[in-house]
C-alpha cells in the first residue's frame, strides 16, 4: 500500500480511515539481521523499517520509505508479536523517519516493557519520549541536500520542491539537545569526503553550546556514504582516514560489506 506522506513528512493525508493512527505504524519492512551501523555494530537486531519521511537525502538507501514510501500499516500489538518471532532481545526501529509517527513511541514502550534493547535511528529532527536505550542521530549535513546535479539514488522520483525543504528542516539544535539530555546518543554523520567535516565540527561545536550534557568525541561517529560495496571501496579509506585526523570514530556499514545491497538485511 502506498504511503502518501504530505510535505510534513507524517504520512497521515494517507491513514485509511479504518486505521488508528495512535496505534498503527506504515511497515516497509520487518528483518532480523546484524547491526550494520555504530556503537552496536554486530549485534544480531530485529529491525522494525516505517515508511514516510520528513526528509529526502540524495543519497537514501531506502528509498522506498522516503522518495516513495510504502508500506502495510500494522497495529502495534501486531509489530510486537512480529518481533518476538525473531531471534534475540535487540531491537532497531528505523524507517524513513520513525519520529514522524505517534505510535513509535508506544511501539518502543511496548518492546521496553517485554525487555528489548531499544534503538532508535533517527534524524533527529522530531523529539519523541520513549523507552530508548540509544538514540543513534544522524544529522543531516548540506551535502546530503538533494539538488538537480544531485538527484535521489535508486529511483526517479521528481525534486518537486524537496530542496528546499530539506534544507530548511535538516538540522533542529533544540531537538538534538534534547535527545542528547534524554537518552545515550551516538551522532553518527554520513560522510561523503573531506568538504564535509568543517560542518561536522560546526555541527558538533553548535550542539555542544546548546545543551550543557557532554557530547563526546567518543560519540561521535563518522560513516561512509554507500548503498553498494563498490561505492564503499571508494568512500571508507577517506573516513577512516577523517576519523583519525580528528578524533571521532569510524563506524563501518558491516550489513554492505557482508551482504552488499540484498533486501532484508
Ligand atoms: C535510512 S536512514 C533511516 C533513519 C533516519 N531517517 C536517518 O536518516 O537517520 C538509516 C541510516 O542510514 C543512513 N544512510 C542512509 N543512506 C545512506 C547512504 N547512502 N550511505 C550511508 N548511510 C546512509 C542514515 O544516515 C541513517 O543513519
Ligand atoms: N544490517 C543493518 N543495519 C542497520 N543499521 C541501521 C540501519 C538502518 O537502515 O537504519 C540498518 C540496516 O538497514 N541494516
Ligand atoms: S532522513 Fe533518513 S530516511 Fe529520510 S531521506 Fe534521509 S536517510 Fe532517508
Ligand atoms: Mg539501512
Amino acid at each position: 500500500m502506498p504511503v502518501n506522506a504530505d510535505a510534513a513528512g507524517e504520512a497521515d493525508t494517507s491513514v485509511p480511515t479504518e486505521v488508528d493512527a495512535s496505534e498503527a505504524l506504515p511497515i516497509n519492512e520487518l528483518f532480523h539481521s546484524l547491526q550494520g551501523e555504530g556503537k552496536l555494530a554486530g549485534v544480531p537486531s530485529t529491525f522494525v523499517r516505517t515508511a514516510g519521511c520528513n526528509l529526502r537525502c540524495w543519497f537514501c538507501d531506502s528509498y522506498h520509505t522516503s522518495w516513495e514510501p510504502t508500506g502495510a500499516w500494522r497495529g502495534v500489538d501486531d509489530i510486537v508479536d512480529a518481533v518476538a518471532e525473531r531471534p534475540g532481545d535487540h531491537v532497531v526501529l528505523t524507517g524513513g523517519e520513525p519520529t514522524v509517527h505517534e505510535a513509535s513511541a508506544d511501539l518502543l514502550d511496548r518492546l521496553s516493557a517485554r525487555g528489548y534493547h531499544t534503538t532508535v535511528e533517527t534524524n533527529g529532527t522530531v523529539f519523541r519520549d520513549a523507552a530508548i536505550d540509544l538514540a543513534s542521530l544522524s544529522p543531516k549535513l548540506a551535502s546530503s541536500t538533494p539538488t538537480p546535479d544531485r538527484p535521489p539514488v535508486g529511483g526517479d522520483a521528481d525534486l518537486d520542491g524537496w530542496t528546499e525543504r530539506h534544507e530548511e528542516r535538516r538540522l533542529d539544535y533544540d531537538v538534538l539537545a534534547r535527545y542528547v539530555e534524554t537518552y545515550p546518543v551516538q551522532l553518527k554523520f554520513v560522510v561523503t569526503g573531506p568538504d564535509d567535516m568543517p560542518e561536522i565540527e560546526r555541527v558538533v561545536d553548535r550542539l555542544r553550546e546548546t545543551t550543557s550534557t557532554p557530547v563526546r568525541d567518543a560519540d561521535v561517529l563518522l560513516m561512509p556514504e554507500g548503498t553498494t560495496r563498490e561505492r564503499l571501496e571508494s568512500t571508507r579509506r577517506v573516513v577512516a582516514d577523517l576519523a583519525l585526523e580528528h578524533g571521532y570514530r569510524y563506524t563501518p556499514r558491516v550489513h554492505v560489506d557482508v551482504w552488499n545491497d540484498a533486501p532484508g538485511t
